[in-house]
């Protein structure tokens, strides 16, 4: 049997979205046209063959609206239950099927046992697919396997360590004691953060947090929501609003955002007084950047360019340096990381990280203060690169006090560093994974 690769079967797809008949196309085919199972399937083809990122498969895909997010949805659930679901498929499977039959019977099994889809309409829509990628010969198998998946779940399922399996075994162990937390808090989908702009009012519906942002339930969508167009808030994940927070009164003071799109902690630190440089490399970023900057009606100087080369014309108080990481920390909205990420991955990232904090202390004043940031949960990324930097006495460690964390004080280390996980308060709701650190210039 050949391996038909989801490129290829992307390009032996129908031309048109929904509502674009044409007289050209066979009957047979529009009446089966579905294009969030297209979509879904297009994304975890690109994940588990191409290692490519699903954002970059939504980008590229013209469906909208509740389609995508539909899509979106059915792909994520089959991402974060990926492990186990495979190995819940294995005893079902006399040969291995190609990767894009896996896939799509994987998009099955996740509709039946994760998102409640009826079971006639979990196993028909993954047969549709199947014929419609040009994959028929698998259809019967699919049919037969994807009905004993409805009919023996509960067996099927048994003695199955799902946290364990949905991790790959180099991140399992890199999270030691935290795994099985940091897992349970990955299964959830994510509530909707706002950061609400100073002297605004929080849309209604929200609850706010100790940290002062509010939190919307997961699915609502911030778009719609009242004051959006008038830019009264913006969307950040209760975490990723800390380290701002954590740099104090900001106010009047000349700071480098260094990697700054799509732009969430530029906007905190212009709502706090600061004259913001923001340094972002890719230009289509940096135009949402300053999109979102006008949104909020907001202002700062946007660079587009490499933030390890840019240098400011006079020395700074402050850098804010949220450096490119490996992201393991939002697994709840990106479960892709999980399986596109490697180990030499992180290593090739913990040395650029050094890079960045080298230029960002040929950026600041002495005394000025870099506050370092990743959204990753691999020691490599966050206290190693801070041990790393204190080693040649540049640096001085400047650690984060208990009354600066009191309304988070469990993300509070001995070292002084912040350090939140997907685990931590799972019944409000969790957070995305974080670490930041503040160091002074000497
Ligand atoms: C984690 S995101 C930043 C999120 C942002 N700080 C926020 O709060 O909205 C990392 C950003 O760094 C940018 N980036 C990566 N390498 C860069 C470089 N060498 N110079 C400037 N920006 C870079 C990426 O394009 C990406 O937009």
């Amino acid at each position: 049997m050949t391996n038909v690769s989801s490129s290829r079967l992307a390009r032996s797809r129908p031309k048109g979205g929904r509502g674009r008949r044409t007289g050209s196309r066979p009957a047979s085919i529009s009446r089966h046209e579905d294009p969030v199972r297209d979509l879904a399937f297009d994304i975890v083809c690109g994940v588990v063959e191409h290692r490519r990122m699903l954002e970059t498969t939504l980008e590229r895909s013209s469906c909208e609206g509740r389609d995508r997010a539909a899509a979106h949805r059915l792909a994520a659930a089959t991402l974060r239950h990926l492990g186990s679901m495979t190995e819940l498929l294995q005893p079902l499977l006399r040969r291995q099927p190609p990767e894009s039959v896996r896939c799509a019977l994987l998009l099955g099994v996740a509709q039946i046992l994760h998102l409640q889809t009826p079971p006639h309409a979990a196993v028909g829509t993954i047969v549709d697919l199947l014929h419609r990628r040009g994959l028929s010969p698998f259809a019967g198998l699919a049919n037969a396997v994807l009905r004993r998946v409805v009919r023996e779940a509960e067996t099927l399922k048994e003695g199955l360590d799902d946290a364990r399996l949905d991790v790959p075994h180099w991140l399992w162990s890199a999270w030691g004691r935290r795994a099985r937390s940091i897992t349970q808090g990955f299964y959830q989908e994510a509530p909707l953060d706002l950061t609400i702009k100073p002297g605004c009012e929080a849309p209604e519906g929200g609850e706010t947090l100790p940290t002062g942002t509010v939190r919307y339930p997961a699915g609502t969508k911030m778009t719609e929501l009242p004051g959006f167009v008038e830019g009264q808030f913006w969307a950040q994940d209760m975490a990723a609003a800390m380290p701002v927070r954590l740099m104090g009164d900001v106010r009047g003071k000349r700071v480098a955002d260094l990697c700054a799109a799509p732009g969430g902690k530029t906007a905190q630190l212009l709502c706090g007084g600061a004259e913001v440089v923001a340094v972002e490399r890719e230009k289509p970023r940096a135009q949402r950047l300053k999109e979102n900057l006008e949104r909020l009606q907001l202002k700062a100087e946007i660079v587009v360019g490499d933030a390890l080369r840019w240098r400011p014309s006079e020395l700074l108080d402050a850098v804010l340096l949220d450096a490119p990481c490996s992201a393991t920390g939002t697994l709840r909205r990106h479960p892709d990381v999980l399986w596109i990420k490697r180990p030499r991955d992180i290593t090739t990232l913990a040395a650029g990280q050094d890079r960045f904090i080298d230029a960002a202390y040929e950026m600041l004043k002495p005394g000025g203060m870099l506050l370092y940031a990743v959204c990753s949960l691999q020691d490599e990324e966050g206290p190693q690169r801070i041990a790393h930097a204190l080693e040649d006495g540049r640096w001085e460690l400047s650690p984060f006090t208990e009354e600066e964390l009191a309304a988070l004080p469990r993300a509070r280390t001995e070292e002084g560093y912040f350090r939140t996980h997907p685990g931590m308060n799972i019944a409000q709701g969790g957070m995305d994974g974080f670490f930041v650190a503040r160091l002074i210039r000497r």
